[in-house]
């Protein structure tokens, strides 16, 4: 990649400061090299596109006009910092990005002084720039404060936590609201409708125009407005939300206007207290096909700029986890009126595309708001529905309240459907989904599965939803082993293992994603191999039958050690007073970094000879 002939400008910027010495007209040469070579790299990266593709003017301006390290900038899930990054220091390695060693897939404090706060899970932008916005004043430092949200992150309830707090102590803290309209898929809720309303209002299109004349030809009453903070009131639509909060709310403005966007950054630099800038932008905007289907481009693989679409998936006769838990949800809910189906703004990524569209009122995308899902399915379940939540199971981590207090102590009949356990690959650490087993085998009344194969992952969709209690499904992203996939509605006996192979000295008790690699060393090693399936309950007796027809115990799982299936192998040898070797192979006590799952798998021994060298180890 020639950077140096093809993007002239971009070429000179190194850091943000670089941009800081540019004239405001070059501000725009420079945004359109920057959505170039954003798209060129993440052509040849694969990552999250559109969304970045509608952050470049903004980017842009807020270095332009902060001072960046120190003021900071935070941003929101950090799937649109791709510019960021770009400005940032990290333009040459952007081809390297979400991969083992790249660049991250979002702001990493690790990574860059620039990225003021670590982030990948959403609506966390807000509190952290309060944070940072209450101790620099605790310190006496005047260092700026900007929260940069999208219409999706601000569906999530912290957000509303943070700005419950920041209004009330007048802090000096900047929230952007990045209005475009989409979350990964269409965004939803009331919030959205209200944002819809004051963008589609007659004023917005007059105060757009008033705001430009004053904004640029003006600054004086800017400096008025800061005497008078009304004025700014006045610009506005008026009696918003955010006002009442206690923000001075400004906008909506368009954020691909660079001039608009430098001017008013300016002014608001100037004001005190909280300020909501609300500016609207357009997911995708500025290469056709993503402005055309933001959605199929929020994240993409490598992909050839030249053609209109994205590569088409190969074709395979085995689906995913994700695509087996989405034929199954439809065939249930058309055998049961009593399904009803929730996903926390992950519809593509969940499978629920087919069930949304087949059974819209019985299905709920209640935005980006996993805490909300889960209650919701709890008092759906006392009215005697059957509710599903579909989450990945980094999210269901936010809602772990309310899965013990509103779930579980209750006994209610809601079953979870937990897409991406496990290591999920290029995301790193904040997606991966390394702690459910242990955070949902002690809570009582649940009940944990995790199949070895498609077909078992039916099948235990089935038992979990027969279940009359909590239970969950945990699987990993993409592919399994390529079982073939009934369309029936079989069970599994809850509780219940079973042996896939049988040898001699050593028994390797494997579950979900470890089955098939236990398998092949079980078979290398000529030991015994049990797929356990259940997490909870154990299959305690198949434990001690292998504890005393055997000399050693492995136990393997794609979960961290602590809590964990291994461990719960561990507690009940121990009250059972059973004193024998045990080899307990999970993952490590570390937050695993990126790359794909496969060589993630291997850096952690998950893989075949990885598991094969630690058992050999502990043998010898
Ligand atoms: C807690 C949490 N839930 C779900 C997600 C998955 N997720 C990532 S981006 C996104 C949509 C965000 O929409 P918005 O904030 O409007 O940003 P846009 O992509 O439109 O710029 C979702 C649901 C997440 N990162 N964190
Ligand atoms: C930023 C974010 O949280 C999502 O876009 C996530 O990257 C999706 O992951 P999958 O690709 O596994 O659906
Ligand atoms: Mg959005």
């Amino acid at each position: 990649m020639n950077i140096a002939e093809n993007y002239p400008l971009l070429h000179t910027i190194n850091l943000p400061e670089d941009v800081r010495k540019l004239s405001r007209a070059q501000l725009i040469p420079l945004s359109k090299e920057l959505r170039e070579f954003l798209t060129h790299t993440v052509s040849l990266s694969g990552g999250h596109f559109s969304a970045g593709l509608g952050t470049v003017e903004l980017t842009v301006a807020l270095h332009y006009v902060y001072n960046t390290p120190k003021d900071k900038l935070v941003w929101d899930v950090g799937h649109q910092a791709y510019p960021h990054k770009i400005l940032t220091g990290r333009k040459e390695r952007m081809p390297t990005i979400r991969t083992k060693g790249g660049v991250s897939a979002f702001p990493k404090r690790q990574e860059s002084e620039y990225d003021a706060f670590g982030v990948g899970h959403s609506s966390t932008s807000i509190s952290a720039a309060l944070g940072m916005a209450i101790a620099a004043e605790n310190k006496g430092e005047d260092s700026r404060m900007v929260a940069i949200i999208g219409d999706g992150s601000i569906t999530g309830g912290m957000a509303f936590e943070a700005m419950n707090h920041a209004g009330a102590i007048d802090a000096n803290l900047l929230v952007i609201l990045n209005d475009n309209d989409m979350a990964i898929s269409p965004n939803v809720g009331a919030m959205n409708n209200y944002f819809t309303k004051i963008i589609s209002s007659k004023l917005y299109s007059s105060v757009r125009e008033e705001s430009k004349k004053v904004l640029s030809g003006l600054p004086s009453v800017w400096e008025l407005a800061k005497k008078t903070e009304e004025h700014v009131k006045g610009m506005i639509v008026p009696g918003t939300l955010f006002e009442e909060l206690g923000f001075n709310y400004i906008g909506p403005i368009d954020g691909h206007d660079i001039d608009m966007l430098v001017d008013t950054l300016r002014a608001v630099k100037g004001l005190s207290g909280p300020v909501f800038l609300h500016i609207v932008t357009k997911k995708g905007k500025g290469y056709a096909p993503a402005e055309k289907d933001p959605l199929a481009y929020h994240g993409v693989p490598a992909f050839d700029r030249t053609k209109d679409c994205l590569p088409k998936a190969a074709p395979s006769p085995h689906p995913t986890y994700t695509q087996v838990f989405g034929r199954w949800i439809c065939d249930m809910a058309d055998k049961d009126q009593r399904l009803l189906g929730i996903t926390p703004a992950m519809r593509e990524g969940s499978g629920m595309v087919e069930f949304s569209e087949c059974f819209p009122k019985r299905y709920f995308d209640v935005a980006i708001a996993e805490q909300h899902a889960v209650t919701l399915a709890a008092g759906q379940a006392c009215q005697g529905a059957k509710p599903i939540v579909a989450i990945y199971s980094t999210f269901l981590q936010r809602a772990y309240d309310q899965l013990v207090h509103d779930v579980a102590i209750q006994n209610l009949d809601v079953l979870f459907a937990i897409d991406r356990a496990g290591l999920v690959g290029p995301d790193g650490p904040t997606h991966a989904g390394n702690f459910d087993y242990s955070f949902l085998r002690c809570i009582p009344n649940m009940l944990v599965m995790a199949p070895a194969d498609e077909n078992e992952c039916r099948q235990m969709l089935t038992t979990g939803y027969n279940y009359d209690g909590p239970a969950s499904v945990r699987y990993p992203r993409g592919k399994g082993p390529g079982s073939t996939v009934n369309t029936d509605f079989s069970e599994l006996e809850i509780g219940k293992a079973e042996i896939r192979h049988k040898g001699g000295r050593i028994a390797i008790l494997a579950w979900g994603s470890m089955v098939t690699p236990a398998l092949e060393v079980g078979k290398h090693l000529g030991a015994t191999v049990v797929n356990m399936r259940f997490i909870k309950p154990l299959d305690e007796k198949i434990i001690l039958e292998m504890a005393k027809s055997h000399d050693v115990l492995i136990t393997i799982e794609e979960n961290v050690l602590a809590g964990g299936a291994g461990s719960a192998v561990n507690e009940f040898l121990q009250a059972e007073q059973i004193l024998m070797p045990v080899l307990n192979i999970a993952l490590p006590d570390r937050f695993i970094e990126q790359g794909t799952r496969e060589e993630l798998l291997a850096e952690c021994a998950l893989d075949m000879p990885g598991i094969l060298s630690r058992i050999e180890d502990f043998c010898a």
